[in-house]
């Protein structure tokens, strides 16, 4: 009989079939993951597959690996888990599985394969990558495959995505699904918090994690816990006493509850286990605190991804599939990477080296090597937290001439944030010698009421003040969008007769213009020549100078929420379409980045504005999508609009348009969010980002300490802001951010790092590039890195 072969035929040049799958634990976003791979793929011309069920699929063959369509992922974004499966699959771990898995692979033509999951996963990823000549050799020796149908395959494309609620990937700062995780643990915290106090009690949480502290960390951080226990710092030999001495101190220092985190693979030095009831013991017996215990567990993994993770899960998916595509026989295999906010590439090999290597520094209990094995801010996180719990000042204290009274004012909207920051540069200050002084309720509080009997606005914070700030949103000691220039003098004034030494301004674009003022003014007013720093606070996230506010990620969550709300009514009513105006100011950041988190149809925003042709194009996308439809499941659609992206067509005119123009096949409505997109309780990123900076900008500020007015005033870098700047954090002189990269007619940065991810918006949803064609100012036609868009091509 003449030889057959079964594999598919081999795919046109520079065209591939690309699998994804999920493994090791689910997170939050992998399906939003899977969805950004599956339509990246097919927007790229090629073929997308999933393989369910984790490596376990890969070894079953058969149906478990599928080709996708395009409306197969339809409102995956939004879910928890993966839709596709995962496992933890014995088999894969022997070779004789990944022999067969590799012929399945063959069986099914598939050229690349992108692994979503966590450290394990991707440790298996990288077995088969480095086996792959070995098992094609092997597949051909034992007679099940004839060269030329290996000939195709040699080459094992392979990318990962690092999908894990632990953040425990190194050279990653986050996991998809991590944050979803930290604010699940967040929000329970919180719960527990209000039972605490009222009945003065002290509660230990137990947190996920495995062998990585990160989860535990960053909700002490967060919440404001009063002690944490983490594998890769464990505690001093004598840490009964030493938790136990901190616990009393705060008692005594005023707080009525105490919270204790322990991560699950929590150890002392000797890697003994340290349990959350062996803690508990200590704080009922030797503290005589009415303790209880509560272990989190699965509920941490489970629910929809945040803001954050989507973004993550998305522009990540979009990535892996550029480096499918850009890959050559010679190309190493990445894994796709965030640092701070950069989407990168890094060599998959380093990254599980990295990775086993701290695992190993632990067990060889070298915690200080295991500490810096972990990304650059996990150590800054556990100096910010051991800061802001510190009892024992001792050591840390400056000596008396160093010593700064530092001035604390927020200015602008509230955002989330802007308390944690405040707690946390109180909590510094006072640990080093120095007095935090809030100046309330903004410039104009300053000056109007800086004298008022009993209580003026200009007062001392002490640590118990500001310890439940931690999680509160808005603005404790008030917030004004008023600036300085309304009065200088009585600014340099006050400035003067209350001794303030250094300035901690807190809030957004007013917010730095009010640093850009005082600064100004340093010629005519001694009093301002003092260090100063901004800490961008804002919704909008368009402050010059950094590519993140606090607040900004508060926004985004409040926003995504409101929007699954609307989608789901959306889809409910089947053929129906929404107009939901977000706020933003002049940038449309936040209108992006949620369409980017919610699988918007659409993105229109101030810096393309709205025109014409583009509602036009946008109707007949939305005729074409409706008849493709045909009344399924999760069809409801969004059009995201800023607040200022055109003063003719306003929400409702264009919601109004669209149902005129949809010929009776569809609904249309809009929606107005409004206020609700500052958020309640501050999301667990902005809160650990405004500790992180608000502990740095201290420091930073500190550094004058003991310079005379005239160093400082002739210093371009005493008047900064911080931010971060791609893979960076940095303080930025206000001079030259003002001068070179203020756009301030319309108040937002002159290069908005942001703005090619409106293709990828677009790309997703699968809107044609006509609609923008044309439109002055539109990214269209480059890509989320700015390299070409793939439907250009
Ligand atoms: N050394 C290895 N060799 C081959 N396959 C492996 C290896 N380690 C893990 N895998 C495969 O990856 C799967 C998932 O690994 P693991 O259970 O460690 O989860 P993970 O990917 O680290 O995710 P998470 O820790 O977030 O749950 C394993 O069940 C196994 O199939
Ligand atoms: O869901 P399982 O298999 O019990 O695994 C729990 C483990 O998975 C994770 O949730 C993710 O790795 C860990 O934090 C935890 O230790
Ligand atoms: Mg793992």
């Amino acid at each position: 009989m003449a030889e057959v072969n079964l594999s598919p035929p081999a795919m046109p040049a520079g065209k591939k079939r690309i699998a994804v799958m999920t493994s090791g634990g689910d997170s939050p976003g992998m399906s939003a993951a899977v969805r950004a791979v599956v339509r990246q793929t097919i927007a790229s011309g090629c073929t997308a597959f999933c393989v369910y069920e984790g490596y376990q699929g890969l070894v079953d063959g058969g149906d478990m690996i599928r080709e996708m369509k395009w409306e197969d992922v339809r409102g995956w974004i939004s879910e928890g888990g993966t839709l596709i499966g995962t496992a933890r699959c014995m088999a894969f771990i022997e070779r004789a599985g990944r022999l067969t898995a590799a012929n399945n692979m063959i069986e099914k033509g598939i050229d690349a394969l992108v692994i979503c999951g966590g450290d394990g996963s991707l440790t298996g990823a990288d077995k088969f990558r480095a086996e792959w000549p070995s098992l094609m050799e092997e597949l051909i020796s034992t007679g099940k495959r004839k060269d030329h149908e290996v000939a195709p395959f040699r080459h094992l494309n392979i990318v990962g995505l690092v999908g894990s609620i632990d953040n425990d990937l190194s050279s990653t700062d986050a996991t998809i699904g991590c944050y979803s995780s930290l604010q699940r643990i967040c929000q329970s915290i919180d719960f527990i918090d209000s039972t605490a106090f009222s009945h003065q009690r002290a509660f230990v949480v137990e947190v996920m994690g495995r062998h990585c502290g990160w989860l535990a960390l960053m909700a002490g951080v967060s919440c404001g816990a009063d002690f944490v226990f983490i594998p890769e710092n464990p505690p001093s030999e004598k840490w009964e006493d030493d938790m136990c001495s901190i616990v009393k101190k705060h008692r005594e220092m005023g707080k009525r509850k105490t919270i204790v985190i322990v991560a699950e693979g929590a150890h002392d030095k000797n890697l003994n286990h340290i349990s959350a009831s062996q803690v508990k013991d200590l704080l009922s017996n030797k503290v005589g605190l009415d303790t209880r215990v509560t272990t989190l567990g699965h509920v941490q993994r489970g629910g929809p991804p945040c803001a954050y993770d989507r973004m993550l899960a998305t522009l990540q998916g979009v990535e892996a599939v550029k480096a499918v595509l850009e890959a050559t026989p010679e190309t190493e295999s990445p894994v796709i990477c965030i640092v701070e906010n950069k989407i990168v590439r890094k060599n998959l090999v380093e990254a599980i080296k990295m990775t086993k290597k701290v695992a190993e520094d632990i067990g060889r209990k070298d915690f200080a090597a295991a500490m810096k094995g972990r990304d650059a801010e996990f150590e800054e996180f556990l100096q910010a937290f051991n800061i802001t719990t510190a009892t024992d000042k001792g050591d840390n204290m400056l000596p008396k001439e160093k010593r700064l009274r530092v001035g604390i004012i927020h200015v602008g909207a509230p955002a989330g944030g802007m308390n944690a920051a405040t707690r946390a540069a109180v909590a510094y200050c006072l640990t080093r010698g120095h007095t935090p002084v809030a100046l309330h309720n903004g410039f104009p509080g300053l000056c109007r009421h800086h004298d008022d009997q009993p209580l003026g606005s200009v007062r001392e914070i002490s640590w118990l003040d500001a310890e439940s700030w931690a999680s509160k949103g808005g603005s404790e000691i008030g917030t004004n969008r008023s600036l300085p220039s309304e009065d200088f003098k009585t600014t340099a004034y006050c400035f003067e007769h209350y001794n303030i030494d250094a300035l901690f301004v807190i809030g957004g674009f007013e917010a730095f213009t009010a640093v850009s003022e005082l600064r100004k003014a340093r010629d005519q007013y001694d009093a301002f020549k003092i260090p100063m720093v901004q800490l961008p606070a804002t919704v909008s996230n368009n402050v010059p100078g950094t590519e993140y506010s606090i607040g900004s990620d508060t926004c985004l969550n409040a926003l995504i929420d409101y929007c699954d709300a609307i989608k789901q009514s959306a889809s409910a009513s089947r053929r129906r379409v929404f107009v939901v105006e977000t706020q933003g100011g002049a940038s449309g950041y936040i209108a992006t980045i949620a369409g980017l988190s919610i699988g918007a149809l659409a993105v229109y925003t101030p810096e393309e504005g709205i025109h014409l042709n583009m509602l036009v194009e946008d109707i007949k996308f939305l005729k074409d999508q409706f008849a493709k439809d045909k009344g399924s499941v999760r069809s409801g659609k969004i059009i995201l609009r800023n607040e200022k992206a055109s003063k003719t067509y306003t929400t409702e005119v264009i919601s109004n348009i669209i149902k005129e123009e949809s010929g009776g096949k569809f609904d249309c409505r809009f929606a107005v969010p409004g206020h609700v997109q500052q958020g309640g309780t501050p999301s667990p990123m902005d809160r650990v980002r405004a500790v992180r900076f608000g502990v740095k900008s201290m420091q930073y500020l500190e550094s004058y300490a003991g310079k005379s007015k005239e160093e400082i005033y002739k210093d371009p870098m005493s008047a900064a802001v911080i931010g971060i700047r791609g893979a960076r954090v940095k303080f930025s002189p206000m001079e030259r951010i003002e001068n070179e990269e203020t756009d301030w007619k319309d108040r937002r940065p002159l290069n908005e790092f942001w703005m090619n991810l409106v293709n990828v918006v677009d790309t997703l949803s699968g809107r044609p590039q006509s609609c923008r064609e044309g439109v002055p100012g539109s990214p269209a036609g480059a890509s989320a890195n700015g390299t070409p868009n793939p439907r250009k091509q």
